[in-house]
């Protein structure tokens, strides 16, 4: 089944700002997808859209194939979710908080084992008016936790977390994954897309500029396979450009890059250098998330470039 759909999606606001435009793509059943993009790029007011906190210019979106607009109610009930900058009641506690979402949800989580989960087991008692940014999010995030949701919405769930926050609520997304559950999140960590999500779709500018695996990415956009060799003495005259598949050789002080077209270059590049020069070292990268990020968000719009790859 199709956990999240949209169709021409796109909101205005106003005459000047285009939110979300035409916005078409679909997350499946037990996908993890990561939904990345710059600042104003849209991803909050997709997610807000898909919530029914915003309603849209055009276009349409379906949450388990429920029309979000018509049945926001049932979808809200069935669905966990973290919005960005999480509010919470001052006043209550976080034992308090999981409480009214496990009765609202009629469900029969136990919170004392959802504040152990989300780190706040000794913490769950004090009124959350009193919690850092880093606990508020906890809370936020154990709150979209309550009911065994069939799908997690989060808005920038690592937001004000410590590394070890992060690598927790990275632990508790593969968990839930693993119980067949959705999840759906807005991102601008690449590192923790990269670690987690099956899929990820880039935005810039309102629209979705990339969609796909990190693989299928990577190898659309054909930016090169790097490879970096330390050598003891670099030679004048070394002859890589010449050898086929090598776009591009740069030196710095005793360390040479070589992009080449395709992985299996590299080792023509290897023996070239052995062949002149001592080798202390050798790295050999995959094009990163990050280079993908700037190359999807960076100018595209200008050129009106899109690529699809599906998975
Ligand atoms: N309520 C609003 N009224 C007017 N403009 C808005 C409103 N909400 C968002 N926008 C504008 O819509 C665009 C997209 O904003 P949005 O918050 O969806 O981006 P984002 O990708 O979530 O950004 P960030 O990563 O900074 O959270 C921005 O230009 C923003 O200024």
């Amino acid at each position: 089944m199709t956990a999240i759909q949209t169709t021409g999606l796109t909101k205005r606001y106003g005459e000047t700002v285009l939110a979300v435009d035409d916005l078409d793509f679909t997350v499946e059943d037990g996908e993890v997808f990561g939904f990345l993009g710059p600042n104003g790029a849209g991803k909050s007011t997709t997610i807000n859209l898909l919530l029914d906190f915003v309603r849209p210019t055009a276009g349409s979106a379906t949450v388990l194939g429920l029309d979000a607009q018509a049945d926001g109610d049932e979808i809200r009930h069935r669905i966990g979710v973290l919005p960005e900058g999480a509010s919470v009641y001052d006043r209550l506690t976080a034992r308090e908080h999981l409480q009214w979402v496990i009765d609202t949800k009629g469900a029969d989580d136990d919170p004392d084992s959802v504040l152990e989960r989300v780190g706040l087991a000794g913490d769950g008692d004090r009124p959350a008016g009193d919690y850092s940014k880093g606990m508020t999010q906890r809370l936020g995030f154990g709150m979209a936790l309550v009911g065994d949701p069939d799908i997690l919405i989060l808005d920038e769930p690592s937001s004000g977390l410590d590394p070890a926050g992060m690598q927790e609520m990275r632990d508790i997304i593969r968990q839930e994954a693993e119980r067949g559950t959705t999840v759906f999140f807005s991102s601008h960590i690449l590192g923790e897309v990269e670690a987690v999500c099956d899929r990820i779709g880039i935005m810039s500018e309102g629209r979705l500029v990339a969609t796909g695996t990190i693989d299928d990415l990577q190898g659309e956009l054909d930016l090169g396979a790097p490879i970096t060799l330390e050598v003891e003495t670099v030679p004048d005259d070394l002859g890589l450009e010449r050898l086929e598949g090598v776009r591009s050789v740069s030196v710095d002080g005793r360390a040479i890059t070589a992009m080449c077209a395709e992985p299996a270059v590299k080792v023509d590049v290897v023996q070239r250098v052995a062949s002149v020069t001592t080798v202390r070292d050798i790295v050999s990268e995959d094009v990163s998330l990050e280079q993908l990020f700037n190359t999807y968000t960076k100018g595209k719009r200008d050129e009106d470039v899109t690529a699809e790859v599906s998975a």
